[in-house]
């Protein structure tokens, strides 16, 4: 056997080349986002690993859930692209972003109001899925024990905690049997064990091997999910890379918390 790490070839003895990177779920590709003369994203490239956890932060107005909204299909950009699973999906519109692999949840959850969870869940599965009735009911129920929501599952969406509303809000968004998850500030305003709880929920998601695009104000929170970090200032990529390095980078402490280091 030999002693180097490398995997060497039966025939040759030889070093084989290392496997290629998988290429990325989703990318971003030179995205610009101009509301007339205001610029809100100024070529913005990020790429997602299948499986890969991405956070996203940045000061107010720094252009996030823009770009949420560009990865979405909530929003056009005004130039760029975006590729999801190597097709470009520029001109897809939401739903049919979300019916193939593109789930998102909102910064104010907005679920249907007069309905119970389990109704809002099996809207989610019935529509942005591929369910049929009988599969989207087993499916809903399915969704809302993934999310610690299947106590709560007859209660009207209006009775719920914030904490059970993210949850509610996370549900619909599995509902569609995302690859690809979009969280916007899933963490904002929930004590200390509500925000443990739903990092374990989070946390899980990925290990059943669902890519997460995460932005979060929580930054604690974030940190204790994500592989990789982005740091927006002022619509442009101010850092990327490990975490822990972007968040002491004196850059981003000056953007981001507003003080030099
Ligand atoms: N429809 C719009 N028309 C004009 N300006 C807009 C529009 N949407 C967003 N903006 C502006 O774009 C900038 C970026 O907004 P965005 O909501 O993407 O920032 P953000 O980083 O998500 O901020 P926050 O952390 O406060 O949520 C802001 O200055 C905002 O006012």
């Amino acid at each position: 056997m030999s002693p180097s790490a490398e995997p060497v070839t039966a025939e040759t003895g030889e070093a084989a080349p290392a496997a290629a990177p998988a290429p990325p779920v989703l990318s971003a590709n030179g995205i610009h986002r101009r509301f007339g003369s205001l610029v809100v994203l100024e070529g913005i490239d990020i790429t997602l690993a299948p499986g890969e956890a991405l956070g996203i932060v940045g000061p107010n107005g720094a252009g996030k859930t823009t770009l949420l909204d560009i990865l979405s299909g909530a929003q056009s950009p005004s130039e760029g692209s975006v590729t999801f699973q190597g097709q470009d999906v520029t001109r897809w519109k939401v739903d049919r972003r979300c019916r193939s692999g593109i789930g998102r949840s909102h910064q104010v959850p907005r679920p249907f109001t007069g309905m119970t969870a389990y109704e809002n869940v099996l809207v989610a599965s019935v529509q942005g899925g591929s369910h049929r009735r009988r599969a989207a009911q087993q499916h809903a129920l399915g969704v809302l024990e993934r999310c610690g929501m299947l106590g709560q599952a007859n209660r009207p969406a209006a009775a719920l905690t914030l904490l059970e509303r993210k949850r509610l809000e996370m549900a619909r968004a599995l509902a569609t049997d995302p690859q690809v998850l979009l969280l916007d500030e899933i963490a904002g305003g929930l004590t200390d064990a509500e925000t443990d709880e739903l990092i374990a929920t989070i946390e899980q998601l990925r290990a059943d091997g669902i890519a997460i695009v995460w932005i979060e104000h929580v930054i604690h929170a974030l940190l204790r999910v994500i592989d990789r970090l982005v740091c927006l200032a002022q619509g442009r990529v101010l850092a990327e890379g490990e975490p822990d390095a972007v968040m002491s980078d004196p850059r981003v402490v000056e953007a981001y918390l507003g003080s030099a280091a």
